[in-house]
């Protein structure tokens, strides 16, 4: 056995992670880590056979599906041929057996259940941004205007090195009219005019500035305060679920007649913290470094420390908020989002644990092993600092790419049998179901019924679904370049779908339908303009990439009322709507595009590519601000990668473009993210020598045999080139005999 292991019955542990768990998880749980291995032994016994079946199910079917497009050319568009086909491979289940049922979760907490707003995604590699997005449940409105573009830099607003006034009252401006829209006071009177705010007999009381004196439109808006009633430090209001919070502080109002210093929102209702697309963990180090975070948040006690400017900085969790309530008893709210965590998908497998044949194991089964019994602490109120996640007992769990009913139905049975080996009662563990691969969107109703007394959400990851659809079809024909895709008919019923099944099997009031992520971190005046099509549609929560996003999209909670949206919806006979035709529409190309949009496509998707594998190979950094060509920066994960990957190796696939035309254009992007990087401490830029640089190498690998990557997912490459680097690496720091130097000197996981 190789040194750095532990062998516990057939299975070897690695070192690092048997340690972690025994002496920093278990301690405080009341398992018995004998019982506890040897029951993890069992489950990969029992389920690491079935994971691979599932997987060669996957690669059945796409040969089936190659086939049928390679001998019915052109005739994609014949969608009752199609489907007749899909139908009879499987990859089609009949509709009739599983439409007429009702999820039937229970213990849910109510940012799940009742609550409607931003959901906020975070890297769990890194503990200072995890931190920060685990506290941005509530979150500075004037920060989140004034940092952004949300208030244009023109006319003598722009961001300037000290405290710009003008651009400090457009913020000021922008609030009084929010509070106005959604916190109304009576007789129509207004916010702007308003210069004291205090609590008289329990209401809330407005001076204006002609001495008048006014309550709210609707009193039952006013929740509580904390400070003195005549000049509290601030007021607790609530519109549509979510809370807002006016924070008065007169020396430091810059002013303000109120003396308002500040108005909070109630922001990332609930976050998702992240295991898969978003973080490059690739052994057991790894991994270990992720649940060592997960751990600190389950106990309460994660901490980090890091320099901003001048000053050093430790973040911790925040604590819970305390106001006085109207009637002057205590009113306590959560100071932290509610967490989910996301696990890798059940292609992926680990050497952290290998089986008794040797071979790596699942790392969905390590993840749902490990993390359950770190989330113990939670369960158990092990914090020392007062700090809980669930109020009601649950462990949220997304699960990503899964592909149909079977295999969510396996994953429903793995958790059974954790919560069997843990001593937690059926359906402690709840699923959130990604909406993200095409198998699960023609098949949702027969998904969400394997999972419907565990199930919290059904979230459509557009991200993924895009490049699956690439994959699927890739014998289809060549497929419409990346901007063109939004507008898809596939697309456009995908999302529909997903609202219409999850209200139709009673998701309103229990769990979460949701929507994709916004991908353009700086770009928060299009968001405010753009996003609210989400909660329109009847979603309960969408994604943001960040804490400002996060509030800035708690707007459109305010202007939209979700479940009377729902209410609306569920009440149309669109609902019975069958959106399967729709789904199948291919999005092959229907005119010749010219060589210079041709190149136009490949250069965008080249960069972006290479942007973001090389700092995934370098520094182990799973998600990346990354411009575009028109240097727009973009959130870049996996998923987006796989989207980019999957459209070049089409294109290659059906000779839009030559092999030889995407080495030459991947040469030329490289010395522009070269140049893009060059401020990065340690960067080593990939022009300098093509065959040796492994990111580059990856980079075209994952486009030149892109069309033989497992459904278009680009971990396989990413992972192996990942060890790789870290290899080389290693050598070369025992070459140097440097001791000083880490094997991971870029990553940023403080
Ligand atoms: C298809 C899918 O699966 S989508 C899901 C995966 N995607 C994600 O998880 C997106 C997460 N977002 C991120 O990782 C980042 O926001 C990025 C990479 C997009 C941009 O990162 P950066 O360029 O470093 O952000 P930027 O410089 O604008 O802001 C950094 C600040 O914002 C905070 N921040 C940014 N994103 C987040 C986040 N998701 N959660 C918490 N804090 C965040 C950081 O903590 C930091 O503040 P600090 O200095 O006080 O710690
Ligand atoms: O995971 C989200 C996606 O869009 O993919
Ligand atoms: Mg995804």
């Amino acid at each position: 056995m190789a040194s750095g292991r532990v062998r516990i019955g057939a299975l070897q542990v690695s070192k690092v992670l048997y340690n972690f768990v025994n002496q920093e998880v278990v301690p405080g749980t009341n398992i018995n880590p004998y019982s506890f291995w040897n029951g993890v032994q069992t489950i990969i016994s029992e389920f690491g056979p079935i994971n691979r079946a599932l997987l060669k199910k996957r690669d059945d079917l796409q040969v089936k599906i190659d086939e049928w497009h390679r001998t019915h050319k052109g005739q994609h568009n014949d969608i009752a041929a199609y489907k007749a086909f899909l139908y009879k491979i499987g990859y089609l289940y009949p509709r009739n057996n599983t439409d007429n049922f009702q999820i039937n979760t229970s213990n849910v907490d109510d940012e799940i259940a009742i609550q409607t707003g931003p959901q906020l995604v975070v890297p769990l590699m890194n503990a200072r941004f995890t931190l920060n997005a685990a506290n941005a449940r509530w979150g500075s409105l004037y920060d989140a205007l004034y940092g952004t573009d949300v208030i244009p830099e023109n006319d003598g607003c722009e961001k300037t090195t000290t405290y710009n006034k003008k651009r400090g009252d457009k913020v000021i401006a922008y609030t009084r009219k929010f509070l106005d829209q959604y916190i109304p006071l009576a007789n129509n009177l207004s916010h702007v005019n308003a210069k004291k705010y205090s609590v008289e007999a329990g209401e809330l009381k407005v001076t204006l500035q002609n001495d008048t004196i006014v309550g709210l439109k609707s009193p039952a808006q006013f929740v509580g305060y904390q400070g003195d009633a005549d000049t509290p430090k601030s007021i607790l209001l609530v519109h549509h679920g979510l809370h807002i919070e006016i924070q008065i502080d007169r020396p430091n109002s810059r002013n303000d007649p109120a003396g308002i210093k500040d108005v909070f929102l109630e922001s990332a209702i609930t976050t998702i913290v992240d295991c898969e697309d978003s973080v490059a963990a690739v052994d057991a180090d790894d991994k270990v470094e992720l649940y060592r975070n997960w751990l600190g948040l389950m106990k309460g006690n994660l901490e980090a420390e890091f320099p901003k400017g001048k000053k050093t900085i430790t973040r911790k969790l925040n604590q819970d908020r305390i106001y006085i309530s109207k009637s002057g008893t205590k009113v306590q709210l959560p100071g932290r989002s509610l967490l989910f965590i996301r696990h890798v998908g059940h292609l992926l497998y680990t050497d952290a644990i290998l089986d008794k044949e040797n071979h790596e194991i699942p790392e969905g089964i390590l993840d749902v092993v490990i993390t359950t019994l770190i989330a113990l602490h939670d369960l158990k109120s092990t914090s020392m600092h007062g700090i809980k996640n669930s109020r009601t007992g649950s462990i949220y769990i997304v699960k990503p790419k899964q592909h149909g009913p079977e295999e969510v139905a396996f994953t429903s049975r793995l958790f059974s049998r954790v919560e069997d080996l843990l001593q937690l009662p059926r359906n402690t563990l709840k699923m959130g179901v990604m909406d993200e691969e095409r198998r699960t969107t023609l098949n949702l109703s027969a998904c969400i019924h394997v999972a419907k007394d565990r199930l919290v959400f059904i979230n459509t990851g557009f991200l993924d679904r895009t490049g699956d659809d690439i994959h699927t079809s890739m014998e289809a024909g060549p497929i419409v370049p990346k901007g063109q895709m939004k507008e898809a008919k596939w697309l456009i019923a995908y999302e529909k779908n997903n609202v219409n099944i999850g209200l139709r099997h009673g998701l309103s009031g229990k769990a979460q339908i949701g929507k994709g992520m916004w991908a353009m971190p700086d770009m928060m005046a299009a968001m405010i303009q753009q996003k609210i099509v989400h909660p329109q549609a009847g979603a309960n929560c969408a994604w943001v990439p960040s804490p400002t996003a996060a509030t800035l999209h708690a707007i459109h909670y305010h202007q939209v009322d979700v479940f009377a949206r729902q209410i609306e919806l569920s009440s149309k006979s669109s609902l019975s709507n069958d959106y399967l035709d729709d789904l199948l529409i291919i999005p092959v190309l229907t005119k010749n595009l010219s060589s210079k949009e041709i190149q136009h496509e490949l250069d965008n998707n080249a960069q972006s590519i290479l942007g973001y594998v090389v700092r995934w190979i370098d520094q182990g950094i799973g998600c990346s601000k990354v411009p575009d060509i028109n240097n727009i920066g973009l959130m870049e994960d996996r998923a987006t990668l796989r989207i980019a990957s999957q459209l070049i190796a089409n294109w290659l696939r059906h000779k839009i473009v030559t092999k030889q035309q995407i080495i030459q254009t991947f040469q030329r992007m490289a010395q522009v993210v070269d140049k893009q990087n060059a401020d990065i401490p340690d960067y080593q830029p990939m022009a300098v020598n093509f065959d040796q640089n492994i990111a580059f190498q990856a980079a075209l690998e994952l486009v030149l045999d892109g069309t033989m990557q497992p459904n278009g997912y680009t971990e396989p490459i990413l992972h192996r080139r990942r060890r790789e680097f870290k290899a080389r690496q290693q050598q070369q720091q025992q070459r140097e005999g440097s001791q000083k130097k880490p094997v991971l000197p870029l990553r940023s996981s403080l």
